[in-house]
């Protein structure tokens, strides 16, 4: 994949619109919405297993956020995602705490079990987690992992047919097929609440319109990434101040800014 691509993807994101139905937590909630919008996608929160078939079908991607659990909701997620794998939408899984608690874990397993999943996309401690390895997490907060990371996850992608997005300082995008590391972004993308979050709408909504969801994860966090770095040169005057304006970069993002800041290593 060339980094012209990202480019394009963005502009295709902006003349498709199209629409991600959200099943998430009720933390960051509001961020999702608004990194879509910006990107040029129509977010849609819709929890209630009596609409989310419905609501699914008439989406170009899925996000099931595990942030807020309760049994209501992963009864709606499972339904949502069966009918989404019935009309080959892609499905992406943030596994939100996955690895702090028993329930997080073994609903994560339950999701990938009964689930096609498109993208699995979490920190370092909940894909290490999944993927086996020693690995600690706080809550939401990825701690220390221990062990390969990047070779666990290209299993794990193997084994679940999925594209496997571990973020961090460096992403790494991983398939069966191929990996890669995109390493643009800002240390204040760590202090605030709901990035990681957001990054899976990003990918959510690159996957509605790329021809594979490896290519859509890698232009989602570079734009991410590079957004973010323009969002720091206007210099905020702290985290929550730079929250407004990355999400004012991601609105104004260009297609070249993209194809000329991209960090991007296919290893
Ligand atoms: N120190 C950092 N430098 C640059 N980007 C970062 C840094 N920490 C996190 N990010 C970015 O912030 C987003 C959220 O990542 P992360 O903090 O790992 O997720 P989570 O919030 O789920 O723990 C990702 O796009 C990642 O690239
Ligand atoms: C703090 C918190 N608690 C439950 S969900 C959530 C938000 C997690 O967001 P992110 O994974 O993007 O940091
Ligand atoms: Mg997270």
């Amino acid at each position: 994949m060339v980094s012209n691509s990202i480019g394009q993807h963005l502009e295709k994101v902006r003349q498709i619109n199209p629409l991600i139905h959200h099943i998430t937590n009720y933390v960051s909630v509001n961020d999702c919405a608004n990194i879509a919008l910006q990107l040029g996608a129509l977010p849609v929160m819709a929890d209630a297993v009596e609409e989310v078939e419905e609501m699914v079908s008439l989406a170009g991607a899925l996000v099931l956020n595990i942030g807020t659990l309760n049994k209501r909701i992963v009864d709606s997620m499972l339904k949502a995602a069966k009918k989404a794998n019935e009309l080959s939408i892609p499905v992406i899984l943030d596994p939100v705490g996955c690895g702090a608690t028993s329930y997080r874990t073994q609903t994560t397993l339950r999701l990938l079990e009964e689930v096609r999943v498109t993208v699995l996309k979490g920190n370092a401690g909940e894909i290490g987690t999944i993927a086996g390895l020693e690995a600690e997490v706080r809550g939401v907060e990825s701690g220390n992992v221990t062990g390969d990371l990047v070779q666990a996850g290209q299993k794990l992608a193997a084994r679940l047919g999925a594209v496997v997005v571990v973020t961090g300082a460096t992403d790494l995008i991983l398939s069966p097929s191929g990996a890669a590391t995109v390493s643009n972004g800002h240390p204040f993308l760590g202090r605030i609440t709901g990035t990681g979050c957001m990054a899976a709408t990003a990918v959510a909504a690159f996957s509605a319109v790329a021809e594979d969801a490896f290519a859509a994860s890698v232009s989602a966090l570079a734009c991410f990434g590079v957004a973010a770095e323009l969002a720091a040169y206007s210099n905020p005057s702290g985290p929550l101040s730079f929250k407004t304006a990355f999400l004012d970069a991601i609105a104004a993002l260009q297609p070249d800014q993209v194809t000329n800041l991209a960090k991007i290593a296919y290893i």
